[in-house]
């Protein structure tokens, strides 16, 4: 690969930047929130647009992979997953092969949680791009088509075959997933050398990283039901047990305030910490102030850089996600809630065994409810769970995405890990028998998940600078 090659690719990026923001803005304008089943049309329509744009840009092979119905727990039992969208650019033998995996959906979001605007409208603001999905992980998605179509323009021809495999269902554990690429493993995905993930993001807000970690996560629900309607509270209230009572004493027994899981048996579980990787933290770039900045807040449980990336990283931890079934509007309903949901999940390290967890999780909260004495009834159940990942950053794969950061961004990339999941990226590494790199576009601050997501208009135009002279730079690497 000659330098001009890429000078010329990161020029024709900078040229195509208007079109490149208007496609994320066509992309952030569907609404597809994996976990909101009466969001299922727009889910797959976001397939749909996915199939039109890489026709468009050249892809061959396209094919909307059906994945069957969702499984229980499901409000409707019929309803179908959302398809994966797997197409090839280039069949070459004598080049290597990358898949690219990225997802489609994307977290809820409603203009009363708190954003400042539209979630579902790309909004251009101090040179940073709002939007559901602007980082997580519609900018990375359509950043690997920018960066082909950018290649395409400048007539540069593509350095690599590619493999895209794009799902509808990250966010609510890439159900259907693991099959499927167990059915496609000598496929579809036959002599794929190398998967790149972009869904993830810098530690921080300036210096780009590569992560080789991820926790996993089993994600539960604790149903319990007591009355056969709502009720009351004026007329029932202290004659009968109320169901959100009893969650909200379950639930208060699972972790305390200071973050520290209080369900026997798991901590147990945990990989001791080597003197090793004790030295790691120390070069990472990172300190307390990027918490407060990313989280708004000066909320931290821990003040050294090393107990907040080791609690983020490489221990587990239990957090509360919220109540269905129970009040949650304004005003002052004066209601019993009949049956209540609460919703917590675990990240998982290193090395947890996922079954033992749930069943010590679920055991413990049969235990606590029963502690209770109460007549209402309760049930704790698995809703998905995904694995976590830990790799060595010494591969072929790793070394081209730090040359390609450092002619980008001038600066050696940290190596990381990340405390988020990517329930899908163990399956890519074990069932492919590949390498897996993690290559981030956006920053530690970009509100992933939250209010006001944004990608940095620098992060946007970089990343996909990044991702195309990573597949430049592992194209003309001697091994895998
Ligand atoms: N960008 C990755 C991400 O946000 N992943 C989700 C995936 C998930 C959802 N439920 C379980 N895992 C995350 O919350 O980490
Ligand atoms: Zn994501
Ligand atoms: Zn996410």
């Amino acid at each position: 690969m000659s330098q001009t090659t890429l000078e010329t690719y990161f020029s024709k990026v900078d040229e195509l930047k208007p079109a490149f923001i208007q496609r994320l803005s066509d992309a952030v304008a569907i609404p597809s929130v994996s976990s909101d089943e009466g969001l299922r049309p727009q889910v797959v329509e976001m397939a749909h647009y996915l199939k039109e744009q890489l026709a468009n840009l050249g892809a061959v092979d396209i094919e909307l992979k059906e994945l069957g119905t969702q499984p229980p727990p499901v409000i409707n039992s019929t309803l179908q997953l959302p398809p994966v969208v797997l197409s090839r650019f280039g069949k070459d033998p004598s080049k290597k092969t990358v898949l690219i995996y990225g997802h489609y959906d994307v977290q809820p979001a409603l203009l009363e949680d708190g954003w400042n605007t539209n979630p579902f409208e790309l909004v251009l603001k101090d040179d940073k791009l709002y939007g559901r999905g602007s980082t997580d992980d519609k900018g990375p998605v359509i950043g690997w088509l920018n960066a082909i179509e950018a290649h395409r323009n400048a007539g540069i021809e593509l350095p690599v075959n590619i493999v895209t495999c794009f799902e509808g269902m990250e966010e609510s554990g890439s159900l259907g997933l693991d099959e499927l690429i167990e059915q496609e493993r000598d496929a579809y995905f036959k002599g794929v050398d190398a998967v790149c993930i972009s869904d993830n993001y810098w530690l921080g807000t300036k210096k780009p990283v590569l992560t080789y970690g991820l926790r996993g996560c089993n994600y539960y629900q604790v149903s319990i039901k007591g009355p056969g309607a709502d009720l009351h509270s004026g007329i029932f209230g202290g004659v009968i047990a109320e169901p959100m009572t009893d969650l909200v004493r379950v639930l208060a027994t699972l972790v305390n305030g200071q973050g520290e899981i209080q369900i026997p048996g798991i901590m147990e579980m945990v990989a001791p910490v080597t003197p090793e990787e004790e030295a790691l933290y120390k070069d990472i770039d990172f300190d307390v102030s990027d918490l407060t900045a990313a989280s708004g807040s000066n909320t931290a449980l821990y003040q050294s850089k090393k107990d907040i990336l080791m609690h983020r990283w490489r221990f587990p931890s239990l957090s509360i996600h919220g109540v269905e079934g129970a009040f949650s509007s304004g005003g002052a309903k004066t209601v019993i809630p009949s049956k209540v949901i609460g919703k917590f999940s675990i990240r998982t390290v290193p090395n947890i065994e996922s079954a033992k967890l749930d069943q010590i999780v679920i055991d413990y909260v049969n235990a606590e409810f029963a502690k209770l004495g109460s007549p209402n009834t309760a049930t704790c159940e698995l809703i998905h769970d995904g694995a976590y990942w830990v790799s060595n950053p010494h591969n072929a794969s790793f070394t081209a995405a730090a040359k390609a950061t450092k002619a980008v961004w001038g600066v050696e990339p940290d190596l990381t890990r990340e405390g988020g999941s990517i329930p899908i990226t163990l399956s890519f590494e074990e069932k492919l028998k590949t390498s897996v790199l993690l290559l981030p576009m956006g920053r530690g601050d970009d509100g992933a998940h939250s209010i006001n997501e944004k990608v940095d208009m620098s992060n946007y135009i970089g990343g996909i600078k990044t991702l195309g002279a990573y597949l430049h730079y592992y194209a003309a690497s001697d091994t895998n």
